[in-house]
């Protein structure tokens, strides 16, 4: 399913609707901010004919009343300022908050294609970049562009022939901008893309960097790794020199209007069509304008670059989310946990079903082990049951409940899943089996003990309130995957799904793990996707999968007395235990 609403500066404005008190405060110091600049042009007009004059008292008066009206600008700009950065600030947190809910929402499928590195920094960096525009537009770009209005108003005021020339310069000014802005949103999604790249690859060599110690193959990574710093600096350098050149060129409009206007002003003097006091004025304000063109212009660039960013953050809004992902469906009273697949048919994409009319029967309180060779399709038996992945043809029960019509949350709090890489969260052990959910002490140190998992715990020094460092470096991989196997078991869950590990473990460590496993399974549904002899005998029924069909069904003794694939399948993995 589709995501149909982008996000974009409309939306993203419509939302300050929940901030108006601050707004209209901030607005309020924004105009008296912009009214103090006409007011300081006429000041102007009034001081430099008195200069002229000697007219030391009035000079004194004029600066007195400068002083006084810059007090009262500065004052309601730091208003200004200070008011408005709170709803643009409210606005870029809600904006990461949503994306990271979508994240969330998103199908599986497509967020394991994305690279991590890359989320991190949409999610940091461009949202960072998105809510910089958001406040810049109303913090500066606004008053900016009033500024440009009331100080223009004025100039109209004073002498509206002369403005009149001035004001032919506005469409070209206007036409560079755009067409610059153009541009810059152009090279900005390059550079961004290429920092995202660069941000992937930084991700991905950390994760690595064992391996690549290992393999003394360092050289190749920095030199991959250079490779993107250099392709991301000519982007962005294609970049600054854009912006470089478009302040020197509306400069230079900027130097030849102001040229242009002090001839003809001269002229207008002259021939008594402004006073001198009038022309003082005027000049003022001419040059009041070069700051708020300034701003305008680098802020519609960086407004470019906010678009770019924007782009890049709908590109994971518009990632499909899980189809059952709403609130909706059935939540039984009591769930025993028998599943049943009816016919079912998956395919990732269209081209070749993954699984191909699947009919088994796991009775509830039993034990089945999938067994087959690499890719027939046991792990998308387990996303299917967790409603990862949806069928694209036939039907799973459970009970007799149709997985369609279920609630989504309620399964998976049913399920208890172990999977062959084991993942934890950075946070202390009883954090890691606790995983968010609500529970007392003895619950977990109940489903550590289950696990095989409490002796060793114990054994730290700091026991349940030992820190797991990121990616778990600090323990073995036995005592991690019994960490898992608590984490799994918490919360009682009516159905175990277990991707047993196919690393080697050391004997002794197996053999630790094993003994978890096996009292996790007892009293539950339990679909195992087997590598070891030790768990397929002591399965109730095994299933042979291979290219995403069910090849044969029954227990240990039946299939080898079938000779079958069953039986090949033994005599190849395991022919010491025959
Ligand atoms: N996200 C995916 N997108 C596209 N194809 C996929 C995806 N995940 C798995 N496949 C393909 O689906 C098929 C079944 O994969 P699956 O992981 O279910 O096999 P498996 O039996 O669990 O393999 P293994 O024992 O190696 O883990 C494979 O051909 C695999 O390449």
């Amino acid at each position: 399913m589709k995501q149909k609403n982008k996000i974009n500066f409309i939306y993203l404005i419509g939302k300050l609707k929940g901030h108006l008190p601050t707004l209209l405060l901030g607005g309020i110091s924004m105009i008296i901010y912009v009214i103090c600049w006409p007011i300081l042009a006429w000041l102007s007009g009034k001081l430099i004919p008195a200069i002229g004059q000697g007219n030391t008292k009035q000079v004194l008066i004029v600066i007195l009343q400068a002083l006084i009206i810059f007090i009262i600008q500065k004052t309601a700009q730091y208003l200004q300022d200070s008011l408005l950065a709170k709803p643009a600030l409210a606005l870029s947190q809600d904006l990461r908050t949503t994306l990271f809910r979508k994240l969330q929402k998103t199908n599986i499928i497509f967020i394991e294609k994305l690279s991590s590195g890359d989320i991190a920094y949409r999610l940091t960096e461009d949202v960072d970049r998105v809510g910089e525009v958001i406040y810049k537009s109303i913090q500066d770009t606004t008053p900016s562009i009033f500024q440009l209005l009331a100080v223009f108003g004025y100039m109209i005021f004073i002498d509206w022939n002369l403005s009149l020339a001035t004001i032919i310069l506005a469409p070209l000014i206007a036409l560079l901008v755009s067409d610059f802005g153009g541009k810059v949103l152009k090279a900005s999604e390059q550079s961004q893309d290429k920092i995202s790249s660069l941000a992937g690859l930084l991700s991905e060599a950390v994760q690595g960097l064992p391996m690549v110690k290992a393999f003394a193959v360092e050289a190749w990574l920095q030199d991959d790794f250079d490779k993107q710093v250099k392709l991301h600096k000519e982007a962005k350098y294609k970049m600054l020199r854009l912006v470089a050149l478009q302040h020197p060129i509306v400069g230079l409009i900027e130097i030849i209007g102001i040229l242009g206007i002090l001839t003809i002003g001269t002229y207008r003097i002259q021939t008594g069509g402004m006073s001198n006091e009038e022309f003082g004025s005027y000049f003022t304000a001419l040059i009041m304008l070069i700051d708020p063109i300034s701003h305008i212009t680098t802020n519609y660039n960086e407004l470019k670059q906010g678009q770019a960013s924007l782009r890049r953050l709908n590109e994971i809004t518009n990632k499909p989310i899980e189809i059952s992902s709403s609130e909706r469906g059935i939540t039984p009273d009591r769930i025993d946990g028998k599943l049943s697949f009816k016919d079912v048919c998956f395919s990732y994409n269209d081209h070749k079903e993954v699984i191909n009319k699947i009919n088994l029967d796991i009775d509830n309180g039993k034990i089945m082990a999938l067994v087959g060779p690499s890719g027939a399709g046991k792990s998308t038996i387990f996303s299917l049951i967790l409603k990862f992945i949806e069928p694209s043809s036939g039907s799973i029960f459970i009970d007799n409940y149709n997985l369609n019509k279920v609630n989504t949350n309620y399964l998976r709090r049913l399920i208890g899943i172990v999977p062959q890489k084991t993942f934890i969260f950075s946070g202390t052990i009883s954090e890691a089996i606790r995983f968010g959910r609500p529970t007392t002490k003895a619950n977990i140190v109940n489903a550590a003990r289950i696990a095989n998992a409490h002796g060793f715990i114990e054994e730290l020094p700091d026991g349940y309130e030992t820190f797991i460092e990121e990616r778990g470096n600090n323990l073995s991989g036995g005592q991690l995957q019994r960490i898992s196997i608590a984490r799994a078991l918490l919360g009682d869950p009516t159905i175990l799904l277990l991707d047993e590990a196919t690393s080697a473990l050391d004997a002794e460590s197996e053999e630790s793990v094993q003994k978890g496993l096996q009292q996790a399974m007892h009293n539950r549904t339990v679909l195992v996707i087997a590598h070891r002899l030790s768990t397929i005998q002591k399965a109730d029924k095994i299933a042979v999968i291979e290219k995403g069909e069910v090849l044969e069904v029954g227990s240990h003794k039946e299939l080898i007395n079938r000779q079958g694939r069953y039986k090949d399948f033994c005599d190849k993995q395991f022919i010491k235990s025959y």
